[in-house]
């Protein structure tokens, strides 16, 4: 057996970055450990590996791998998606990385609409004229506590989890594909208790995230979003905000969240932050438009790129 068997490419969307696996071109036996090793920040996959001279601004290491299958005999053609994270776990979804499994397939058949199979149900995605942007749908918000899961007993059992206090923060619950907790630190509103009206970017994501990540009332956990309203939408233009993300499977902050930033949007709206169906959303890895109608599937729209391709152990045990 080759030692250096897998072909892997490595694309970002808005800084959320993956390697991609073609799942019918390598068979890697333990995913898990592929990943926790070709992931990792310090000693992961690195593109000086490959091309020594470049001098790219790609990281080491990935938010994870996705494994994917094309089938090129449906129309749309379709692609089976798998992301394994870097603690080893299996994803149902992921926005960002269904937004760059379309570029992959793009890249590979030049078109331009595919069907995305994810545990968490087929979604459809484009991309644009240069390849530059993915689109994906994203389903419909659900604030449902079996649906989050939120798990809690007496008067609240069967209460959807909105604007409640949960390991220090203001939290509202919803599944966006994968469980999310949104805390809004401006609040938009009276919130004596909470982080009120700070700076996003200077609170202690690492800090105070993991209690909430790691709260009983999610029994699956919960990625966990602090999120800013910096325009409310009731001028011109969508409603502006901004994001950070620490990410359940990663257990760290990623530069960007797509399941993250239908789910800010969708708390916004529900908590009457901002006006309209349409927002933009600033994570620290770019900008992400996201729609989210009152009724039917929420959109993500935003950049994708290709970082570099290369070869990795089949085994890297
Ligand atoms: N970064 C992804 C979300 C991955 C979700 C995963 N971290 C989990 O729920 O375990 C996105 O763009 O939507």
């Amino acid at each position: 057996m080759n030692a250096h068997a897998v072909p892997v490419e490595k694309y970002h969307g808005t800084g959320n970055d993956f390697l991609v696996v073609d799942a019918d071109n390598a068979n890697v036996g333990d995913r898990g450990a592929f990943a926790r090793t070709h992931c990792d920040r310090e000693t992961g996959v690195d593109r000086a590996d490959f091309d020594a001279g470049s001098a790219g601004d790609a990281r080491r290491g990935a938010d994870g791998v996705l494994f994917l299958s094309i089938e090129e005999r449906f129309a749309p053609t379709r692609v089976v998606m798998t992301l394994v994270q870097p603690d080893g776990s299996t994803a149902t979804m992921c926005g960002n990385g269904a937004r760059v499994v379309a570029r992959w397939a793009h890249d590979r058949t030049g078109d331009r609409e595919f069907m995305i199979d994810t545990q968490a149900g087929t979604r459809r995605a484009t991309v644009n004229a240069d390849a530059s942007e993915a689109t994906i749908e994203m389903g419909e918000p659900t604030f449902g506590p079996t649906r989050v899961p939120v798990a809690r007993e007496g008067a609240a059992a069967g209460e959807p989890l909105v604007d409640e206090r949960v390991e220090g923060l203001r939290v509202t619950a919803v599944n966006t594909g994968v469980p999310h907790a949104v805390a809004f630190v401006d609040g938009g509103r009276d919130d004596a208790d909470g982080i009120d009206a700070v700076d996003l970017d200077a609170v202690d994501l690492d800090a105070v995230a993991p209690p909430v990540r790691h709260a009983d009332v999610f029994p699956e956990g919960a990625n966990v979003n602090l999120a800013a309203v910096v325009d409310d939408g009731s001028g011109e233009g969508p409603a502006v905000l901004d994001q950070r993300t620490f990410e359940r499977g990663v257990e760290g902050e990623t530069r960007s969240c797509g399941t993250g930033a239908v789910a800010v949007v969708a708390v916004a709206r529900r908590l009457g932050l901002i006006e309209g169906e349409s927002a933009v959303s600033r994570p620290p890895g770019g900008e992400l438009s996201i729609t989210v109608p009152d009724e039917g599937h929420a959109t993500l729209t935003g950049p994708v790129a290709h970082e570099f391709s290369g070869t990795l152990p089949f085994d890297p045990r």
